[in-house]
């Protein structure tokens, strides 16, 4: 993972799946390549082998499942995911909580295949408690102002300087901060208020210019971290 992190949630929208979401894809790896930034896209599971194989940028999954191989339907699996071409996954977003022992077991064995980790959380008070779980980052969200057109940096910035304060207290592992992210200018306070980066979804998928909105977001991005 390299900051700034823009992580680039897909959800399960009507540009989420088939060839609206590997154009999407093939755009976002563009703005990649040509701003030197890496951007992560969590693709619905469905999509995940297809898209990765089409784009060099890193395709997660949005969701995996802390059972063991063996008589799970239904399941997906860190082994599935890992095989169909995911570099990592979110897990525990607020539209697909699990349990903490589900979160662990899942954890590990991501770990043990090399998988990225990014845990969800809704307050700042569970940075530490799920960061000593050692997952790659952390990303803070507070769900009322998901999907709203809100952003976490002007309603409720204390939230992202309190999970700042918080991660510091943890070793090697990033903090990203969302929810309601739609501005250029909500990305580059989220990051100058010192997070790693940003988790977005909405403003690119319902986007009618998706490439203006990523490359606006890439843009302030560096430039908070170049103020840093
Ligand atoms: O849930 C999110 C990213 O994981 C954020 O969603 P919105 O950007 O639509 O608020």
């Amino acid at each position: 993972m390299r900051v700034p992190i823009i992580l680039i949630n897909f959800k399960a929208y009507e540009t989420s799946y088939g060839r609206k979401a590997v154009q999407l894809a093939k755009m976002i790896e563009k703005v990649s390549i040509d701003t030197s930034t890496e951007i992560i896209i969590a693709v619905p599971s469905t999509m995940i082998t297809r898209i990765s194989e089409q784009v060099s940028i890193p395709v997660y999954a949005q969701h995996v499942d802390g059972l063991p191989e063996g008589p799970h339907t239904g399941a997906i699996t860190p082994e599935l995911i890992k095989d169909a071409g995911a570099r990592g996954s979110l897990l525990n977003h607020s539209e697909r909580r699990v349990r903490l022992d589900e979160m662990d077991d899942a954890l590990r064995r991501m770990k043990k295949l090399g998988l990225e980790s990014v845990i969800c959380v809704d307050r700042y008070e569970l940075v530490v408690p799920i960061g000593m779980l050692k997952p790659t980052a952390v990303l803070i969200e507070p769900p009322e102002l998901i999907g709203s057109g809100v952003s976490v940096s002007k309603a409720r910035p204390e939230v992202i300087t309190n999970a700042v304060q918080e991660i510091r207290k943890v070793d090697n592992v990033y903090l990203i901060a969302g929810a309601g992210i739609t501005l250029g200018e909500d990305v580059y306070v989220a990051i100058k208020l010192g997070s790693d980066g940003v988790g977005v979804a909405s403003a690119v998928m319902k986007a009618k210019d998706p490439q203006k909105v990523v490359e606006d977001f890439v843009r302030n991005a560096q430039r908070a971290l170049d103020e840093r």
